[in-house]
């Protein structure tokens, strides 16, 4: 059992000697850190007893909610028996055997072979360097650029990071190193001008038609995306927007690699986010939603093109310690199990994904200052703008997200803002009735809000 202590003593210790990812470490100080200590479905508890609605289920992972009890015992099973064996030299063991059948009967046909690494990070930074072993292979060694999207997510080690198109990472550190390349997002609210959205997603689409002929398509290895880009705010491309590009990447040989980090394992309402997008990628990277963040673990699914040119290649000279973890697998097939066999995922789309969209737009959509309120599945947002009828945002974006999220937190709902979108993505087993408490509270949040926003003069 843990130490029992204040939360004033956990948040001096924290002070002390933790330095938290993605923080103002100096600014978290001056109000101390809030101590989560327990999680039930969809609720976490803190050390002063507050009980919290988890509209994000933890960072977009627990998709079968908090107290799952058989994946502890899974858990120590596994523990006990065989707590750790690798996967390199010529070994394997029951428990990532067991997890790798299970996963090729969820994924869809064609995507037979599985790699493991610890993260999501690990999986895009292993995808990179698959895509271009697999054109050494191919006798096109110079297909070494990839390319992806402006506010694209995916992940930060220094491939992912310099893959991804936040800025302010990239100024860390000197990223991007060389061989990445980035076009704007698909985000028609601020880009489709007196486009409709499905002209805007052609528009779009054919802005990666043009980057690839700027480099010279016999240059270009990849263009990477996430069917829904999500730390960018849950950017929903239009549905025009991916058979354009998988129409683009054919014609141009370059490889099509969704980032399913956040999309997959039923987020969307499929199991993955390129089957509710209407794409076939040539790989895609998962993590979170594989263990719902029980153990850490990520997979890269490698489809038959990309599989047989490894294969071909010989050694693969690439992995990690824990890839393929025995605990981590035995926890991830608890996982991957409960998804299918629980018909969690089959619930996303057929029941509590639409009653969420449902009540998400008759919740939000009557707010003066809230616009562009999406979502499919359990992944949803909207966008706190300055004026709907001209869709100005406000200047200075990220500024009243912010100020939106905290009133959330200090009422007991955790949602997250990325810039000024509102994003939600509970865990997948949230009931209606849960849904019903969590939009009650961003209800009165909102209009919070709003009376904010108007008496600082921000409107
Ligand atoms: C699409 C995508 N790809 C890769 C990663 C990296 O995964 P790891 O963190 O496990 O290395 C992610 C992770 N996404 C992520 C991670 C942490 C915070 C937030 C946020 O929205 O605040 C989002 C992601 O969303």
């Amino acid at each position: 059992m843990q130490k029992q202590r204040t939360t004033s003593q956990w948040r001096e210790l924290d002070a002390a000697h933790h330095l938290h990812p993605f923080t103002d470490t100096a600014s978290l100080n001056q109000q101390g850190a809030r101590v989560m200590t327990r999680g039930e479905g969809v609720y976490l508890w803190d050390s002063d007893g507050n009980k919290i609605i988890d509209g994000m289920a933890g960072l977009w992972c627990v998709n079968v909610g908090y107290g799952r009890h058989d994946f502890a015992e899974a858990a120590r099973r596994q523990m006990e028996e065989l707590p750790f064996y690798n996967t390199f030299f010529k070994t394997t063991h029951p428990a990532v055997v067991e997890l790798s059948s299970l996963l090729a009967e969820v994924t869809p046909a064609g995507f037979e072979r599985v790699f493991y690494t610890n993260s999501g990070s690990e999986s895009v930074d292993t995808m990179i360097r698959m895509v271009r072993r697999y054109w050494d292979v191919k006798g096109k060694p110079q297909k070494k650029t990839l390319i992806g999207r402006w506010n694209g997510y995916h992940g930060s080690t220094i491939g992912g990071a310099s893959l991804g198109g936040m800025k302010y990472m990239h100024e860390q550190g000197d990223l991007p190193i060389p061989g990445m390349a980035h076009i704007e997002q698909p985000w028609w609210y601020k880009h489709g001008k007196d486009m409709t959205p499905d002209e805007f997603g052609l528009v779009a689409a054919r802005w990666l038609e043009e980057k690839i002929l700027e480099i010279g398509a016999d240059k270009v290895a990849a263009f990477v995306g996430e069917p829904i880009q999500g730390a960018g705010g849950v950017i929903i491309p239009p549905a025009t927007y991916w058979p354009e590009i998988e129409r683009i990447c054919r014609k141009h040989d370059v490889l099509l690699v969704a980032d399913e980090v956040i999309c997959g394992f039923g987020r969307t309402g499929e199991w993955f986010g390129h089957q509710q997008l209407g794409f076939q990628p040539d790989i895609f990277t998962t993590a979170k939603g594989l263990s719902s963040g029980y153990l850490p673990i990520g997979a890269v699914f490698i489809g038959q093109r990309v599989a047989e040119g490894l294969i071909e290649g010989g050694d693969f000279n690439h992995g990690f310690t824990y890839s393929g973890h025995p605990v981590c697998a035995a926890v991830a097939h608890a996982n991957v199990t409960a998804l299918r066999d629980e018909g969690i995922v089959q619930r996303v789309k057929d029941d509590i994904g639409p009653y969420m969209q449902q009540r998400w737009r008759e919740t939000f959509s009557r707010f003066e200052h809230v616009d562009d309120v999406r979502g499919v599945g359990l992944i949803q947002a909207f966008t706190l703008v300055k004026n709907k009828a001209t869709r100005e945002l406000f200047s200075d974006f990220g500024e009243v997200g912010t100020l939106c999220r905290d009133i959330f937190f200090r009422n007991n709902l955790i949602m997250r803002a990325c810039g000024d979108h509102i994003v939600s993505a509970p865990p997948l087993v949230i009931s209606r009735s849960e849904v019903d408490e969590m939009l009650a509270v961003a209800s009165r949040c909102l209009e919070e809000f709003e009376q904010t926003i108007k008496a600082r003069g921000l409107v």
